[in-house]
């Protein structure tokens, strides 16, 4: 398998479909062309209409092609579009002939869009955005990858490194020519005030509370209290199915029980839980431990009091907090306590309400940040690295304690940024995200 093979694959979604499109990408593409196409090589950039053969001559379908020379297309390399039926057999007999043909194989996942990133046309950042505009299920993840894939992060991240590339010069300058008669608070000084401003800007966008992450993979909400209380009975109802198992045993949960949902505009995992309480069952303990972690974890807590038994909630209640009062069917919601909203898993009554609360609690919460510039993990890894690099440096020139150690941690700091964008290519790294990518893209 040689890398720069021409490449192609069903670029649209599972047939059958009405239209699909088939891409090829690679220098092979005119002579692919040349071959299957009655009209031989398109004229570039024009959609043209026509007959696609195998190579004994068997009609495969009627369709359109694009052809797009290089470098002026997505990958940089000569590139043909075909828009045939979206049927399997067209596309199983399509995909055979191309990948027939001499130095023609499919591709791998997102191989054409890293070749677009080895072309120079995205950067690592707008490549990640392209696999997220495809996964992005509500506005507010589609907005989020747009952005990113429109140079929205790069941006940022260019500017970090810009003005890190011009702190280093300066310590270099200090390092090369130091000046007898400057005092030190002189010459480091204005070095220090430039590398805190950095060093804010990096904690500020560290301190986001993951929200680009949970606008991307989804916000928690965990539902927790004391056994039997009706959680399971309430996700159910949330979920609208049976996904947690419902029983009249206390302790029937054990694990905790997820479903993704979408409120507010958002993605939320609601998580069932186990129920509080001292357990001698060590597979319940367990659970319980689970639990108290998943609440931990959790964007936002709903707290379920057992209307049949009511006692306030037994774990920590946040401001944001909701605190339910369930069954309230059959137990007047005069015993709960104020602020709790009277809920009745079994009935429905008051699950709505319920709903809009998550909802605009989580929609407030995504909005809290205006424009994310950390959305996965890989990014808040490396800014923290970067962020840690910086304030070593800082502390070095602070204490007077070697400028060439301090040059060097930001020399760190800048290999930390430049993998965000990719600039600084680490085969692994790249590896690591195109490999998520779906075929075709
Ligand atoms: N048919 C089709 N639709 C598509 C794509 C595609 O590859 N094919 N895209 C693929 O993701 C997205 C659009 N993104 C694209 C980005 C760049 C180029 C491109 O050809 N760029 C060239 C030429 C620019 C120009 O003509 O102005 C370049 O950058 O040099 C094409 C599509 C969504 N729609």
């Amino acid at each position: 398998m040689s890398e720069r093979d021409t490449i192609c694959a069903l670029a649209s979604g599972q047939p059958p479909a009405a239209i699909c499109i088939l891409r090829l990408s690679g220098d092979k593409v005119w002579k692919v062309a040349g071959a299957l196409l009655e009209c031989g090589l398109p004229e570039p950039r024009h959609a043209t209409l026509t007959k696609f053969r195998d190579e004994d001559s068997t009609l495969i379908d009627e369709g359109l092609a694009l052809f797009m020379p290089g470098p002026h297309s997505y990958t940089g390399e000569d590139t043909l579009e075909l828009y045939l039926h979206g049927g399997p057999a067209v596309i199983k007999h399509s995909l055979e002939t191309l990948t027939a043909q001499p130095g023609v194989r499919l591709a791998e996942p997102g191989e054409f869009t890293r070749r677009a990133f080895e072309a120079g046309k995205l950067d690592l950042t707008e490549a990640e955005g392209v696999a997220d505009i495809i996964e992005a299920e509500t506005e507010a993840q589609k907005a989020q990858a747009l952005r990113q894939l429109t140079g929205g992060l790069t941006e940022t991240y260019d500017r970090w490194r810009a003005e890190l590339t011009g702190v280093l010069a300066l310590i270099e300058v200090m390092v090369d020519f130091p000046d007898e008669g400057d005092t030190p608070e002189d010459t480091v000084r204005p070095i220090l005030d430039k590398l805190d401003l950095i060093i804010t800007e990096l904690e500020d966008a560290l301190g986001d509370r993951g929200i680009g992450e949970k606008i991307r993979d989804g916000f928690r909400v965990a539902i927790v209290g004391p056994p039997n209380a009706g959680k399971s009975s309430l996700l159910n109802r949330i979920a609208r199915r049976e996904a947690a198992i419902v029983t009249d045993i206390a302790g029937t949960t054990r694990d905790v029980v997820e479903v993704r949902l979408v409120l507010g505009g958002q993605v939320v995992w609601l998580a069932d839980t186990a129920g509080l309480r001292e357990t001698a069952d060590i597979v319940e303990a367990e659970g319980v431990r689970r639990a108290e972690r998943a609440a931990r974890e959790a964007d936002l807590r709903i707290h379920v009091i057992d209307g049949a038994n009511p006692e306030p909630p037994a774990g920590p209640v946040e401001q944001q907090d909701i605190v339910v009062f369930n069954k309230a069917d059959q137990r007047s919601a005069a015993l709960a306590p104020d602020s709790a909203l009277p809920v009745s898993a079994a009935t429905g009554e008051g699950v709505e309400k319920l709903e809009s609360w998550i909802g605009s609690f989580i929609s407030q919460r995504a909005a809290s940040v205006e424009a994310p510039v950390i959305t996965r993990a890989r990014h808040r890894e490396k800014l923290s690295a970067g962020l840690a690099s910086l304030a070593q440096a800082r502390q070095l020139l602070e204490d007077d304690m070697g400028a060439e150690l301090a040059a060097e941690d930001v020399r760190m700091a800048l290999r930390q940024l430049g993998a965000v964008i990719g600039t600084v290519g680490v085969e692994d790294i790249l590896g690591a995200v195109f490999s998520q990518f779906c075929i075709g893209k």
